[in-house]
């Protein structure tokens, strides 16, 4: 065969199998397709038919062939469509396809059924196998080193959380124990015209009271001019910690009262030391803090002076370092007068009570311990506390206290009367100082 005659019947069993394979995949292709593709194939005779007669002949009985075949796979559709839905077709010819939609119209509840019968394929978990190099191929995985520092770490962490959960437990129980809040709504209730110097004593005995270790005892010394309430401060306080820690750990020392000679300092500086040695060992025992008021302090002797600040400073024992020393005194009072008669013009009448009272203990607090420690070296250890000049209001409030502690009908017009018998300063920035402050009050209302 000649090399015109291999490629004309190459391109011929081409065409042929293109067919073919287009009769297959596009078995659903219609009528006008199909002529479409008859035309084509007439057209590629056509152009197939070579100059050449041998060519020709070649390409005619490729026609033939790709004819008869075409002829069959016609009637095979046909068959094939006259089988399927070709009983309602009287003619015969194949139907002309459509395309499809689909409903669930034509299917019925058994097909339903049928399709939930069918049995649902369980998706099989697939075990996952890993194969651990270094355990020579052990499916189970390797079991990892525990480490015993790890578990020590834990019982570390454990324990000191318990540790300091206990101790602010303890804490807690610690300041609770003396009521802290309780005499803060005392004092607050109580005194008058003193916010500042009563939140300051408040601040040193809560810090002083929310630890068990102390290096040193606390050592307050409140200053004031006369009749602004030191005493009636020391006496509240006394009141409360008597019912806190007992009456056996409570003193009011009373200079002039315990020690009215100065002959008998000495003996009275012995006396107190062992007074307050017994007591701190006592309440030790009890695990508690004794309160020790020195009213007046301004009248005691060098010698009892001596005792204390030995006994303040001393490191000998723990009893000694938990123990509260209180110290009231007219000493420098001059110096709060000056200061507050000076600065009220100045003092914004804006200001908090506490924020005045912050700025008297700011400015005073180095002019007083200058003055103290040059009078005894005790007054180093003190922390001190400044109160100051009471003014008229706070003069009347201490009328109407008075007068309804002794059942006296608070009569407001009266309570001005009394509290205009009062001796004050002369008026500065609004401020009317009281010269006395209520020391004159319990006498007046004795009167009425
Ligand atoms: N700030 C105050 N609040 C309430 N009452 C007060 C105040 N200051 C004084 N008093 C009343 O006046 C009386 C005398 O006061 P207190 O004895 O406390 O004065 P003092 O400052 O100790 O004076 P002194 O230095 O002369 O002893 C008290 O019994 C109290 O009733």
């Amino acid at each position: 065969m000649s090399d015109q005659d291999s490629s004309s019947s190459t391109s011929a069993s081409q065409t042929e199998e293109e067919l073919e394979m287009d009769g297959e995949v596009n078995g659903e292709v219609n009528g006008e397709v199909e002529g479409e593709q008859e035309e084509d194939i007439d057209r590629s005779s056509e152009r197939s038919a070579a100059p050449s007669l041998s060519s020709f002949s070649s390409s005619l009985r490729a026609i033939i062939r790709i004819k008869q075949k075409y002829q069959a796979m016609k009637k095979r559709r046909q068959e094939l469509a006259l089988g399927l839905g070709g009983a309602g077709n009287p003619t015969g010819a194949a139907p002309r396809t459509s395309p499809k939609i689909f409903t669930f119209d034509g299917l019925t509840p058994i097909a339903y059924s049928t399709l939930a019968a069918a049995p649902q394929r369980k998706k099989r978990r697939r075990r996952k196998r890993v194969l651990f190099p270094n355990s020579g191929g052990c499916r189970a995985p390797p079991r990892q080193e525990q480490s015993r520092a790890k578990y020590c770490l834990y019982l570390l962490f454990a324990i000191v959380f318990m540790q300091v959960y206990n101790a602010i437990e303890n804490l807690d129980d610690h300041v609770l124990r003396y009521d802290l809040e309780g005499l803060e709504k005392t004092l607050r209730r109580e005194v008058f015209g003193q916010q500042g110097a009563v939140e300051g004593l408040l601040s040193h005995l809560k810090d002083y009271l929310s630890t068990y270790v102390h290096n040193k005892p606390l050592v307050v010394s409140l200053h004031g001019p006369s009749g602004v309430g030191k005493s009636h401060l020391g006496r509240l306080l006394a009141g409360h910690f008597r019912s806190v820690v007992g009456e056996t750990l409570v003193l009011q020392y009373y200079v002039l009262h315990h020690c009215p000679q100065e002959a008998n300092a000495l003996h009275c500086a012995s006396d107190l030391s062992a007074i307050i040695s017994e007591m701190v060992e006592r309440a030790e025992e009890e695990e508690k803090i004794p309160l020790f008021i020195f009213d007046e302090a301004e009248h005691m002797h060098d010698e009892i002076l001596d005792v204390l600040s030995q006994l303040v400073a001393s490191k000998q024992s723990n009893e000694y370092l938990n123990a509260i020393y209180l110290f009231l005194s007219n000493l420098g009072h001059a110096h709060i007068t000056k200061h507050m008669l000076h600065n009220s013009s100045s003092i914004s009448m804006g200001m908090s009570a506490s924020g005045r009272h912050s700025n008297l203990v700011k400015e005073l607090t180095p002019i007083l311990r200058n003055t103290l420690e040059k009078l005894h070296i005790l007054w180093t250890e003190a922390d001190i506390l400044p109160l100051g000049l009471l003014e008229k209001g706070h003069v009347m409030e201490c009328f109407l206290d008075e007068m309804t502690r002794e059942g006296f009908y608070p009569d407001h017009t009266n309570i001005e009367r009394l509290a205009g018998e009062i001796e004050y300063y002369p008026t500065v920035g609004g401020h009317e100082y009281s010269q006395t402050g209520c020391k004159q009050v319990v006498a007046k209302v004795n009167l009425l």
